[in-house]
């Protein structure tokens, strides 16, 4: 069967897809392989099948008020990839848009892909196989400061805080690693599945924006997605995540990461976030030769558990009133820098990766941390908090060499809605 389906690639873009009608399509496909494979093979009850254990069929949500992706527990897998907008007219970035709308609730959906006259090239790189499954994917939407220079007409519509990324001391920021105009992290619970959706993008995107930097990035599988528990393991061996707010307290989110009316935004921001990207290499081979009881010391909490100093249990309360003068926990460690318990100091939403890409030409190991962060007020929070660790001794092991300040837009209401499309309308 040759089905011709609205690609960017000649064919007019179709906001709102998938229709009601390959949404069936693939839960129909879905039913199709799950019946399959409990007739491919005996197993008893209660046992799993390895592609359901995997969880292929996994799928959140892609309408709503806010973006997937932010308070989504936190998938095993990511690429961070910024891009710049080709030209400057508003209405093809609006095109844009409303491309990325329809191709991301395509892929977050799952489905068959179609086929096509074998004279035109293929609907899909094929990578996954002849079914897209949604395989936990997110992506999530969001434009950088320079998408409101003087390009689009939207300087008048900025997000009050959002500025391009400034150098902290201790940074080596390489432009090439920086910025962008848009940025998409891409999750899911595996890496093929976010190259699939990343390639499917680009595509559908060719001649409308262009790749900047891209960032792939991982968690170890056994750390992640337990409910409700959000920390995993750094490349430098430590829990990372422990002290994070609840992402799953709506009322605590909407107080510390989605934009709320009466924060002086402008009305097209509400129901986004400032989303913060760094990229932080380790040097991991000095790290290795570093005393346990000093790394420790440096974070400011226990390596094997992720209890705070003195402490034995990972979520013990932290309290540094019995400990002025930093005999337990230093008064320069990691956690009482970023977060001192003062009045005033305000939490962020966390939510990053490790990543590993080879070695450098000096023979190092080239691995490290995108870091990603979530709030609704930049300056009381990243900006704060790395203010407050500029200078820490963690330093000596780690070097900021990219990233970007963004705004993830407001999520998209329905179908017929496409992301940004408030941006669009204010400007
Ligand atoms: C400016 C924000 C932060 C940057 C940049 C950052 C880099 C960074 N962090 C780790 C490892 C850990 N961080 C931990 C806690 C922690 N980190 C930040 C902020 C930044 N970290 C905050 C706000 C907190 C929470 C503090 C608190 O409330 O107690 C921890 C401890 C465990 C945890 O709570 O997550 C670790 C470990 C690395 C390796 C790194 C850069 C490479
Ligand atoms: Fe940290």
């Amino acid at each position: 069967m040759v089905v011709k389906d609205g690609t960017d690639n000649g064919d007019a873009a179709r906001p709102g897809e998938p229709s009601r009608r390959r949404l069936l399509k693939s839960g129909l496909a879905l039913a199709g392989a799950g019946a399959a494979l409990v007739a491919g093979c005996s197993r008893g009850v209660g046992q799993t099948s390895s592609a359901e254990h995997s969880g292929i069929h996994q799928r959140q949500p892609v309408f709503g008020a806010h973006q997937s992706g932010v308070t989504t527990p936190t998938q095993a897998a990511a690429i961070v990839a910024a891009f710049d907008v080709v030209g400057a007219d508003r209405g093809r970035l609006a095109r844009l848009l409303q491309v990325l709308t329809r191709r991301i609730a395509f892929l977050m959906e799952g489905g068959p892909v179609p086929e096509r006259d074998p004279r035109l090239p293929p609907l899909d790189s094929g990578v996954l196989g002849p079914d897209v499954f949604p395989d936990n994917l997110t992506v999530t939407v969001g434009v950088g400061a320079s998408l409101f220079d003087d390009r689009f007409g939207l300087e008048a519509v900025k997000p009050r805080q959002l500025i391009e990324m400034p150098a902290s001391p201790n940074d080596a920021l390489d432009a090439t690693w920086c910025d962008g105009d848009i940025v998409l992290q891409i999750c899911s619970n595996t890496a093929e599945t976010n190259l699939h959706a990343l390639r499917d993008l680009i595509k559908h995107g060719a001649g409308l924006m262009n790749l900047r930097w891209s960032m792939d990035g991982f968690l170890p599988p056994h750390t992640v997605q337990k409910l409700g528990k959000d920390s995993v393991i750094n490349l430098m061996g430590f829990k990372d995540g422990t002290a994070n707010p609840d992402a799953s307290d709506a009322a605590l989110m909407d107080r510390l990461v989605w934009v709320q009316p009466d924060q002086g935004e402008p009305d097209w921001a509400i129901g986004g976030s400032y989303q913060v990207v760094r990229l932080i290499r380790n040097f991991v081979e000095f790290w290795d030769r570093t005393p346990l009881r000093e790394q420790e010391r440096i974070f400011g909490r226990h390596r094997a558990t992720g209890a705070p100093l003195g402490r034995s249990h990972e979520h013990d309360p932290v309290d540094f009133s019995n400990d002025p003068d930093g005999r337990i926990t230093p008064l320069d460690s990691h956690i009482r820098l970023a977060n001192p318990r003062t009045p005033g100091s305000r939490q962020i939403l966390r939510r990053g990766f490790n990543y590993s890409r080879g070695m450098t030409r000096a023979g190092q190991l080239d691995q490290g941390l995108l870091f990603v962060c979530f709030q609704n007020d930049l300056d009381d929070g990243f900006i704060a908090i790395q203010r407050r660790l500029d200078g820490e001794p963690l330093e000596e092991y780690i070097k900021p060499f990219g990233g970007g300040f963004y705004f993830v837009l407001p999520g998209v209401p329905g179908p017929v809605h496409y992301l940004g499309q408030s941006l669009i309308e204010a400007a």
